[in-house]
């Protein structure tokens, strides 16, 4: 349809083109008529053949005989549809006007077709041109506003993923008040509330471990007390605090050993209460465990750290002493003799007096055993015992 239309306007045009070059030829071609200027006349006619809108030109004269009839193509060519116009000429004798003949000019659908054509080119190449131009435009401000800020954007954020540096914030350079820049301030209060997050789960994490390890260490602390307790327990005699038998006989060997390897000598204090049974018998029990305390406690205020003290029967009890000879030994066994025969005791109102019998012996150098220490120093207090009791027999 458009190009019906610019077809149309196209021929209207040329027709207009053609009555102009009329306009202009007609006098001219007049005078080489009235002269018979046959040269003057193929000149102007050749010309005008070889003007691009016009394919033919006729010349007719007044008696309607062709004088010149003139075409720009080839016979073996001849266009689809032509189309004309024609003019009379005139030539002006004494202001007669003498009729000469009549002038016809000719163009073609060829030529509109070429000019409509060579319009379209001009128009697509201008719009080539326009969309090329425009198309450059496009690309530039493509990359300026969006592929060169968003590679910036990739690659910082790839950067904050790999540091795992939460307080990095992404600062876009070149940036426009656009989308990307709300995009930006979006990513930025992400990476706040995911720092913030972060800074309190650590926060939860720590205090959480604390607890726990202030838990474990009451626990630790708990169960070393128990421990404690329980070794005491298994090792101690509950009325009195003292070593029990096992517990005793098992360190005082070991430091029996400890001794003759640094050659030195140790002393066994064995101990029996006088009458105990009587005691009991008199008093209850009740009073007998008070006077079984009395006299571990007694002891214990005559004894070294280094001592070791054990209730090795019910109311037998022992020292070893290590680094101690036998004199030493004998006059430590003294003291705690007249401390107990001096004691009188008050309990519920009864005042009750007790003694003990003491046997002493000293380590020898062929003392592989305890057991050995010990038998001699149970003879020794059994020589105390006949010989009257609250004695030290050594
Ligand atoms: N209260 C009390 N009595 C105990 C305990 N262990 C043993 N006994 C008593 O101690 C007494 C020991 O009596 P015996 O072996 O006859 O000796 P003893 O009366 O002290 O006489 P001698 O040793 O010969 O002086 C017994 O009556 C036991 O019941 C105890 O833990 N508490």
């Amino acid at each position: 349809m458009q190009f019906l239309t610019e077809y149309l306007k196209t021929q209207s045009s040329i027709l207009k083109e053609l009555r102009q070059l009329e306009e202009t030829v007609r006098g001219p071609i007049s005078n080489s008529l009235w002269q018979y200027n046959q040269n003057q006349l193929d000149v102007l006619i050749t010309g005008l053949v070889k003007m691009p809108t016009i394919e033919g030109v006729d010349i007719v004269d007044k008696h309607a005989q062709n004088r010149i009839s003139k075409r720009s193509y080839a016979p073996d060519s001849i266009p689809l549809s032509v189309f004309e116009t024609q003019t009379d000429l005139y030539w002006t004798l004494h202001e007669e006007k003498i009729f000469l003949g009549s002038l016809t000019l000719y163009s073609s659908s060829e030529v509109v077709l070429d000019r409509v054509l060579f319009g379209f080119s001009l128009i697509a190449i201008t719009a080539i041109i326009k969309i090329s131009i425009l198309f450059g435009l496009f690309i530039w401000a493509f990359d300026r506003y969006l592929a060169i800020p968003l590679k910036e954007l990739m690659s910082q954020v790839n950067d904050v993923q790999l540091s795992q540096d939460m307080s990095k914030r992404i600062n876009l350079s070149n940036i426009e008040n656009n989308e990307l820049s709300q995009l930006q301030e979006h990513m930025n209060n992400m990476l706040s509330a995911i720092e913030a997050d972060q800074k309190k789960s650590l926060e939860n994490e720590q205090a959480k471990r604390k607890w726990l390890e202030d838990a474990v260490a009451k626990r630790t602390e708990a169960l070393q007390i128990s421990n404690e307790k329980l070794k005491d327990l298994a090792a101690k005699d509950s009325l009195t605090g003292a070593l029990n038998r096992g517990s005793f006989f098992q360190t005082a060997q070991h430091l029996l050993v400890l001794s003759q390897r640094q050659k030195s000598c140790a002393s066994f204090i064995l101990m029996d209460l006088d009458h105990f049974k009587k005691i009991n018998d008199t008093y209850g029990h009740f009073v007998g465990d008070q006077v079984l305390t009395h006299f571990t406690h007694t002891i214990r205020t005559f004894l070294r750290k280094s001592d070791l003290v054990g209730r090795v029967g019910g109311e037998e009890f022992a020292i070893f002493l290590p680094d101690t000879a036998i004199e030493g030994a004998f006059q430590l066994a003294d003291k705690i003799r007249q401390a107990i025969s001096n004691s009188i005791l008050d309990i519920d109102g009864k005042k009750v007096t007790y003694t003990v019998s003491l046997g002493i012996d000293t380590s020898e150098s062929t003392d592989l055993s305890i057991d050995q220490l010990f038998k001699r120093a149970d003879l020794k207090l059994y020589g105390a015992k006949d010989k009257g009791r609250n004695r030290v027999e050594k």
